[in-house]
């Protein structure tokens, strides 16, 4: 098992819809109570967290009644998005006494000199305020391509943005595998990578989950732009309690990609 680094004082923690919304129906706490714990125990360090939260897309779904099993277009992704938010935002609120500060953002406020300037500010004065900073993106104004948001590649550029030390992905899967766990019984979990190769990424497949994006692809990009810029980055089982636990021990149970 890896061992975490104990001098690190910033990190950026991705929590995808799998945790937030599980199985597409709407938001709940049920994993993200031990995750919740894990930030307590980061504050009382004097570690400072920006948590980056999907769900939006998922928690419009299950307030709406949207049927998951056909595909959703990009407009009614963007629509449910929009009416998803502020109740991933109430939800997480439950969760902390600290007061939650939400931003949305998109890949082109992190990539112009004044917003990123703007953005890292807002921050830094959050932290002052002693808020949890809790950001998703603008589904609504952003069609990338053929999705609408990607939040790991998000939480990557904010981790840069805000100089963070850490990048830590929670997801429902122990880590990076060899293949598809979901699909293959012998898939084998990766403790550590030290280089983001052709081969690490050809590890990585697509998700099954309707209202998610990216799968591991997007992780692994995250995971390049991050240690690129020399940030350790985890991805662990975010839906597993005892992931946290070894977070607070100093391990890492799932799999670690070594900051250049
Ligand atoms: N090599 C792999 N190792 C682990 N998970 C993989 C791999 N390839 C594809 N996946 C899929 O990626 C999914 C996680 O991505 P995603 O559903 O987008 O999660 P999140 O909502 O946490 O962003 C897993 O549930 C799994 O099905
Ligand atoms: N911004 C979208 C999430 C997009 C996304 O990256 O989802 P996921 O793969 O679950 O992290 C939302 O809030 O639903």
């Amino acid at each position: 098992m890896n061992q975490l680094k104990s001098s690190w004082r910033r990190v950026v923690i991705k929590v995808g819809s799998a945790l937030v919304a599980p199985e597409g129906k709407g938001c709940s706490t049920k994993y993200l109570l031990a995750l919740a714990d894990f930030i307590h125990h980061c504050h009382n360090q004097n570690k400072q967290v920006v948590i980056v939260s999907s769900g939006s897309v998922a928690a419009g779904a299950g307030l709406t009644n949207h049927d998951l099993s056909e595909p959703l277009s990009i407009p009614q992704k963007q629509a449910l998005a929009a009416i998803g938010q502020s109740h991933v935002m109430q939800h997480w609120q439950k969760l902390f006494d600290d007061t939650c500060a939400q931003i949305l953002l998109t890949r082109s406020d992190l990539e112009g000199d004044k917003r990123v300037v703007n953005a890292r500010n807002t921050l830094e004065t959050l932290f002052k305020m002693d808020a949890i900073p809790i950001i998703n993106e603008n589904d609504s104004v952003v069609v990338d391509e053929l999705v609408v948001g990607d939040n790991d590649n998000l939480a990557a550029r904010v981790a840069v943005m805000c100089d963070a030390d850490l990048l830590l992905i929670c997801s429902d899967v122990n880590g990076l595998y060899d293949k598809n766990p979901k699909q293959f019984d012998d898939a084998k979990l990766l403790a550590t990578v030290d280089t983001i190769d052709e081969r690490i990424l050809g590890f990585a497949d697509v998700t099954n989950n309707p209202i998610a994006t990216g799968g591991m692809h997007t992780k692994l990009q995250a995971a390049q732009l991050a240690t690129g810029a020399g940030i350790d980055t985890i991805i662990i089982n975010g839906r597993e309690a005892k992931s946290f636990e070894r977070l607070k021990n100093e391990t890492i149970s799932g799999t670690l990609f070594i900051g250049r």
